[in-house]
């Protein structure tokens, strides 16, 4: 775990823990173990640590509750001997810690600092928040500790927290280092020992707002902040002491458990399982050398330059080229854009651009390994190009689809290559979102699901495989939300009272806030398509779609001109067409009244509770009802759909943990209220599943065996 090589007077200690060189409880007595040796043997003048391929990624994270981290740092920082830290690859949370309890550090130009315990719910609680604003200044450190950012080793050199920054061998320059600096004094190298400097100014409140508004919801920064602010008017026992009290609040809050499961779940989401056996450890997929990209829309665009960045060859495909140099324009200007920003040099995009090719018309995908198709949402204008594809590209290219929730298999239909076809839903901006669904139709291959899942992980996003139905997962139980949202305004709240329980839940924006954003009439749109395709032709009076009900509030809206920020009104007002500050609105309020009069529907006050449970209970049971049929093949895989696509707050774990966090007993009696209340809204009959995993109480780890075991049956 930790190998111990004496050479000219320096012993190295060498971490040796994959894949990341975790700071286990073997790994932690190994240093110590080693840290004692060296001390005691008189032919050792020195001493090196380092970690094997790379430094340290932090504490154990299913092992955080025991932090004997900070004993070790503080045996490290008071050894007689110099410590040198030799940093390669990642030096975060207790790594860190590490590192700056040693006398020097020396780091390899690529290597990578930061405190990430705030975003598993703890604090660098083994003198991190004590020894840190003592290295580098109040000021970074409260930008630091509580943002969880990693820094490179040029702006760690700047900031102080290295000595020195190398090109070569890390590790051969410290060991240099350390036989030079043999029997030199030590006093001024305990960073324990200096006082803090810029502790007299007031960075407190801005970085508290900041907190509270990067990292919304969460305790963990912000007792950060406070345990750094007071430990620097404090000498550093007394802050060590601090920091424990406060370590224990986040350690018993509930927020870490939840943080933490979101780490491990969004690493879990991507090792798929289909029902017929196949897995990641089963089937390989094939890589992708070239792609083409169907429409040079927002998404077509998006899709592009993920590939693109990814260094993947893209040829960009439209029917007009009006519609495909519009296309490259917008591209273009984004990249011009990372550049002035200076996200990318200009060297770097022009190698980008270098890969892109255009092409209107099909004829030239004739040696293409993938073709993504992101037209606009048309089953027939799908079906059209994707039989078209099927006669041009050759039999083993891959055609996929960008929807967000038509019936792959359909699409599948109209190509004779439907073990080829599969659903990439991307969400919006494609080139900056993680999350990638991965759709796999009824005949979908599993080595095409195998090469979607690299595909995805290749252009840096999180990949998850789901299973074809209206929606796919998130959509599916996005739409639930929707629905009782606009049910509560119908029923007498506003759109003010309804987004802001959403946002104090953890949402960056409410669910009307959102549809203005989006665009009211694009709804609507999705609404009338649905009557039309069910036959029913929708009247002012209409209150039920195929025995569901529906709202058509938004409806009201759009026909008097609100579309939502785009005109300037919708469900809020925006003062002007493009506006961004959303104010209430006495106007809409009329129209809701008058809507509400119109179909005899009596406003009531609506208590918070209800509202909260509204808007999330239908949600919740419909990820009941996906992991029910297979449409999801474990818990974390929806929770990771929610916290990467739809902004779910991570302090919560994504809303399956969340219900097992609430208790499912609690969670399925509720659901089973609000069915007898709403009949007419199948979202809330409640989940068999559910209703068997809270009776039986089942542990959420032991889920999906309840899920397989029923159907079977
Ligand atoms: C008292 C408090 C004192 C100290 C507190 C701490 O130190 S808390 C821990 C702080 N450190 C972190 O939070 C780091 C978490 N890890 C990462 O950010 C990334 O893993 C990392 C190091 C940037 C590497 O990323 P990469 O994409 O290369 O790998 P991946 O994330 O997929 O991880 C590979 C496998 O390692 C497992 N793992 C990673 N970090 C930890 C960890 N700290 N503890 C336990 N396990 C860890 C990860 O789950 C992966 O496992 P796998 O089975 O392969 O899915």
């Amino acid at each position: 775990m930790v190998d111990y090589i004496a050479r000219d007077g320096v012993a190295l200690l060498q971490v040796n823990n994959p894949p990341v060189n975790a700071l286990s409880h073997h790994v932690r007595v190994a240093i110590e173990e080693g840290l004692k040796k060296a001390g005691q043997d008189p032919r050792i003048k020195s001493i090196v640590i380092s970690g094997k391929g790379s430094f340290i990624a932090g504490a154990d994270i299913k092992d955080v509750s025991k932090p004997t981290i900070l004993e070790l740092c503080d045996l490290i920082e008071s050894s007689g001997k110099p410590v040198v830290a030799a940093i390669k690859g990642f030096a975060l949370g207790g790594g860190h810690e590490i590192a700056i309890s040693c006398h020097y550090r020396i780091a390899h130009e690529k290597s990578k600092f930061g405190f990430p315990e705030v975003d598993i719910g703890i604090l660098p609680a083994a003198g991190g928040t004590q020894r840190f604003p003592r290295l580098v200044g109040l000021e970074a450190a409260l930008d630091l500790i509580p943002s969880g950012r990693h820094i490179g080793a040029a702006q760690a050199f700047k900031l102080g927290i290295v000595d020195k920054v190398v090109r070569g061998d890390a590790v051969e320059e410290a060991v240099k280092f350390a036989k030079s600096i043999a029997g030199e004094p030590l006093v001024d190298r305990r960073t324990s020992q200096r006082p803090v400097m810029g502790a007299e100014n007031a960075f407190l409140a801005a970085a508290v707002k900041l907190a509270m508004k990067k990292k919304k919801g969460m305790i963990a920064p912000i007792v950060c902040l406070s345990v750094s602010f007071m430990g620097s008017l404090l000498p550093f026992e007394q802050g060590i002491q601090v920091e424990a009290a406060e370590a224990v609040v986040v350690f018993t809050s509930g927020q870490m458990g939840a943080l933490q499961y979101a780490f491990f779940a969004q690493r879990a989401a991507p090792k798929w399982l289909l029902p017929c056996g196949a897995s990641f450890k089963t089937v390989k997929g094939r890589p992708i050398r070239n792609a083409a990209v169907i429409g040079a829309g927002t998404m077509g665009t998006g899709i592009t330059m993920a590939m693109l960045n990814a260094g993947i060859p893209v040829t960009l495909v439209e029917q007009d080229r009006k519609f495909l140099d519009k296309g490259v324009s917008l591209l273009k200007l984004l990249y011009a854009g990372s550049v002035s920003l200076r996200k990318i040099t200009q060297d770097q995009c022009d190698a980008i651009l270098s890969k892109l090719n255009t092409a209107v018309g099909y004829k030239s995908l004739t040696n293409v390994d993938l073709v993504i198709e992101a037209v606009y949402e048309n089953m027939a204008l799908k079906k059209q190009i994707f039989a078209e594809l099927d006669r041009i590209c050759p039999p083993e290219t891959f055609l996929w689809t960008n929807t967000s929730a038509l019936d792959i298999d359909e699409i599948a239909s109209a190509t004779r290559r439907p073990d080829k076809v599969l659903g990439t839903h991307f969400f919006v901006p494609a080139y900056h979102m993680k999350l990638l669904e991965n759709v796999r139709g009824k005949l979908t291959s599993a080595e095409t699901v195998a090469s979607a899942q690299m595909f995805g992980t290749r252009i840096g996003k999180i990949p998850v495989v789901v299973g074809n139905c209206h929606g796919f997962v998130g959509n599916r139980m996005l739409h639930k939300y929707v629905y009782e949202a606009d049910f509560l305004i119908e029923e007498g709240c506003w759109p003010e009272d309804v987004d802001m329980v959403a946002e104090n839940f953890g949402l960056p924006l409410g669910p009307f806030k959102v549809r203005d954003l989006s665009g009211l009439d694009i709804r609507v749109r999705g609404l009338l398509e649905q009557a039309k395709a069910a036959g029913i032709e929708i009247n002012p009076a209409t209150r039920f779609l195929n025995g569901e009900r529906i709202s058509l509030l938004s409806k009201s809206l759009v026909d008097k001109g609100h579309c939502g920020r785009k005109t300037g009104r919708g469900f809020y007002n925006y003062g002007k067409p493009g506006g961004k500050i959303p104010l209430n609105d006495r106007f809409i309020k009329d129209v809701i009244v008058e809507y509400c009069a119109e179909r005899g529907i009596e406003r009531r006050k609506v208590a918070y509770q209800e509202i909260e449970e509204r808007l999330f209970l239908p949600l919740i049971n419909e990820g009941f009802k996906i992991l029910e049929e297979g449409i999801a093949s474990k818990p974390e895989d929806i929770d990771t759909i929610w916290l990467l696509g739809y902004a779910w707050p991570r302090h919560t774990g994504g809303p399956m943990y969340y219900a097992n966090m609430v208790g499912l007993d609690k969670i399925y009696n509720r659901i089973c209220h609000y069915n007898e209340l709403h009949k007419h809204s199948a979202h809330w009959q409640p989940s068999l599943l559910l209703k068997k995993l809270a009776a039986s109480k089942t542990p959420m780890k032991d889920w999906m065996e309840v899920a397989q075991a029923s159907s079977k049956l």
